[in-house]
């Protein structure tokens, strides 16, 4: 053999070594923007206004920078735990796992809420306030040992644990219950029931750890059929912003360290459609603008649910997209953004000044 020809078995090596990467390369990608792009592509009742879309990427901008907007700002949260240790990656898996479905038909007065410090909690941080409380009361409510407990840790203690200061008990407590549940077995059969390895088991990506929590927990695998599509639409909400939540909680290190945070995308929740419309970036057809207008519920899974949550998704993208364009020397990702917007939606809703409701979908995904 010549001395410029290759050797086939190394030609074969190497095929398969990069072949190799490239199904490592598959597994280290969620697939939930994909997923997005598509129902977006596809859509008939929710639109993108390009427009709008473009003037609320410089809004967003210019707002996060004048408030220094950061990973630091999750810390700052008065109810949001401050220790950067094992106990509060165990509250904030804990958090994630019940990070769904708050909202109430009630007036203010007579909703769900939790009396905590003085203050009355609605929302998600009625969810953290209890959290919070239950801790301060000796109940163990972030230790997967005591999930499985099925004497100490039933619907009677839950209720403790979310007991309301009006007469109103927090939306599903069983199904609640039932992700405690599972997450105290799974975390028991392959991850020696410490949060943390299931954390060391993702080996530093962010995709790779919102994946393995859709394939290990039923409860984080927020996927769903859309029309005729042979695979299921990802959302992963709560798995990325669980992801998200340990990044800014830990500042980008130790347990919060991942090499690839940027390809986690924005939460498709209740709020941030909300916010989206509200800034005419997402636009909806008369049917589905009168439906949440007159809070209709949307049942999960259903068409304009999907289509919701999907181009919500892809709408944070796009800005995402042109704030880097415009600002590239920008620090500025899909969660920052997220995160932002929430807490502006929370800053308009404190102020009455929801220029629309959010849509009503009760499930366990968001
Ligand atoms: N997309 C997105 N969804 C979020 C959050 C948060 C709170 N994140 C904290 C961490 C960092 C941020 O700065 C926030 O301080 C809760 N939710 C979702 O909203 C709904 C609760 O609404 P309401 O009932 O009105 O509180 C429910 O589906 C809940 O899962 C977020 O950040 N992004």
């Amino acid at each position: 053999m010549s001395d410029d020809e290759a050797d086939p078995e190394l030609v074969e090596l190497l095929r398969q070594h990069f072949q190799g990467k490239l199904n490592i390369k598959q597994e280290s990608e969620t697939g939930v923007l994909e997923d997005c792009e598509y129902v977006f592509d596809s859509s008939i009742d929710i639109a993108i206004d390009m427009r709008h879309c473009k003037k609320a990427a410089e809004e967003i901008y210019t707002q996060m920078q004048k408030k220094h907007y950061s990973t630091s700002t999750w810390s700052e949260h008065e109810l949001h735990p401050k220790a950067k240790d094992e106990s509060t990656v165990n509250f904030i898996f804990t958090m994630d796992l019940l990070n769904f479905s708050f909202w109430s038909e009630l007036p203010d007065k007579e909703r769900f809420a939790i009396e905590y410090k003085g203050k009355r909690w609605t929302g998600y941080w009625s969810l953290v306030a209890a959290l919070q409380r239950a801790l301060e009361e000796g109940i163990p409510i972030t230790s997967p040992e005591y999930w499985q407990d099925e004497d100490k840790c039933d619907l009677d203690s839950l209720r403790h644990v979310f007991r309301s200061c009006t007469e109103e008990e927090m939306p599903l407590l069983k199904e609640r219950l039932d992700c405690l549940r599972e997450a105290g077995q799974v975390l028991e059969e392959y991850y020696d029931s410490s949060v943390v390895n299931l954390i060391d088991a993702a080996d530093g990506s962010a995709a790779s750890l919102v994946n393995i929590l859709a394939k290990d927990f039923d409860c984080f695998r927020d996927e769903h059929p859309f029309k005729d599509r042979e695979k299921p639409i990802r959302f992963l909400k709560r798995a990325q912003i669980l992801v998200a939540d340990l990044w800014a909680c830990f500042d980008g290190e130790s347990y919060g360290d991942f090499g690839d945070i940027d390809k986690i995308t924005m939460f498709a929740d209740y709020r941030i459609p909300q916010v989206l419309i509200s800034m005419n970036a997402l636009y909806c057809s008369p049917l589905v603008a009168a439906a949440i207008r007159d809070k209709q519920m949307l049942e999960n899974g259903s068409s304009w649910e999907m289509q919701l949550r999907a181009c919500s998704i892809w709408c944070v993208e796009l800005i995402r997209r042109e704030i880097k364009r415009n600002h590239p020397k920008a620090h500025i990702n899909a969660i920052l953004i997220d995160f932002f917007l929430y807490d502006k939606m929370k800053e308009l809703e404190e102020a009455g000044k929801e220029a629309i409701p959010h849509h009503r979908t009760r499930s366990i995904w968001y």
